[in-house]
């Protein structure tokens, strides 16, 4: 299935649009189920859009945070995703949302990520709306090129569940949701921004080796359709 994009002309009118998008998303799995389910990535790209979507008007008290991936610091940490939906996301008309954090203080990642597949495993699968990120190196959610757990985590078939990633590229231990529980969402998003990130898309697209760019998993097999947002 080839992905759908949508350019726009700065990263203020796509902050703008998605988050349109992501609250009549919402809106609808409200109206349908009375709960909604939002996931989505930190890193730098999404604050403004996360400023945008703060304000959208909708019934708050029953939507389901939580982040396609984390950083294993405490969600104080400059490099928390944790701390930039808090600042972000959770605020205005957001605040009124129920988060779940992927972090939680234990000895190792390994039983971080326990604890964190634990905690999430009451939002009820698929989740409505996922947003991922891509880094420069093709990294998506923290499935990094050579990880020690990316094999397991970009299973097809593999278990819904947060895993444990390392990789030398990765600044600190990660958290991340696995490929199978994010990419069956009911809109599955793809938000990207700059000329280098365009390349770094257009060079995934035509290969195919996924240890190298995992983002190629995402582009080349989720079972949803793929929206990428992109602005200069
Ligand atoms: O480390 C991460 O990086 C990616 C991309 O972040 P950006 O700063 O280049 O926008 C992000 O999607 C992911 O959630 C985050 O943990």
């Amino acid at each position: 299935m080839e992905p759908n994009i949508h350019e726009f002309a700065d990263g203020t009118v796509l902050a703008e649009k998605l988050a349109d998008q992501v609250a009549h998303r919402l809106a609808a799995a409200l109206e349908a189920k009375g709960a909604a389910s939002l996931v989505v990535s930190g890193g730098s790209t999404p604050k403004t859009f996360f400023r945008a979507l703060s304000g959208r008007d909708i019934d708050w008290t029953k939507v389901t945070v939580t982040l396609v991936d984390e950083r294993f610091v405490p969600m104080d940490h400059p490099r928390s995703n944790h701390l930039l939906v808090r600042e972000n996301l959770l605020q205005d008309k957001a605040a009124a949302a129920r988060f779940i954090p992927l972090y939680h203080d234990c000895p190792s990642v390994e039983e971080a990520a326990r604890k964190a597949t634990e905690a999430t495993a009451a939002i009820a699968p698929p989740f409505d709306v996922v947003i991922l990120g891509m880094g420069g190196d093709g990294h998506t959610a923290s499935f990094f090129p050579h990880g020690n757990n990316l094999a397991e985590a970009l299973e097809a078939a593999g278990p819904r569940r947060v895993l444990s990633m390392k990789a030398q590229d990765a600044d600190e231990p990660r958290l991340t949701f696995s490929f199978s529980s994010l990419t069956d969402a009911g809109l599955l998003v793809l938000h990207i921004e700059g000329q280098e990130k365009k390349d770094v898309l257009a060079r995934a697209q035509e290969g195919t080796d996924e240890n190298e760019m995992p983002i190629r998993a995402v582009l080349h097999r989720a079972s949803s359709p793929v929206d990428i947002y992109w602005a200069p």
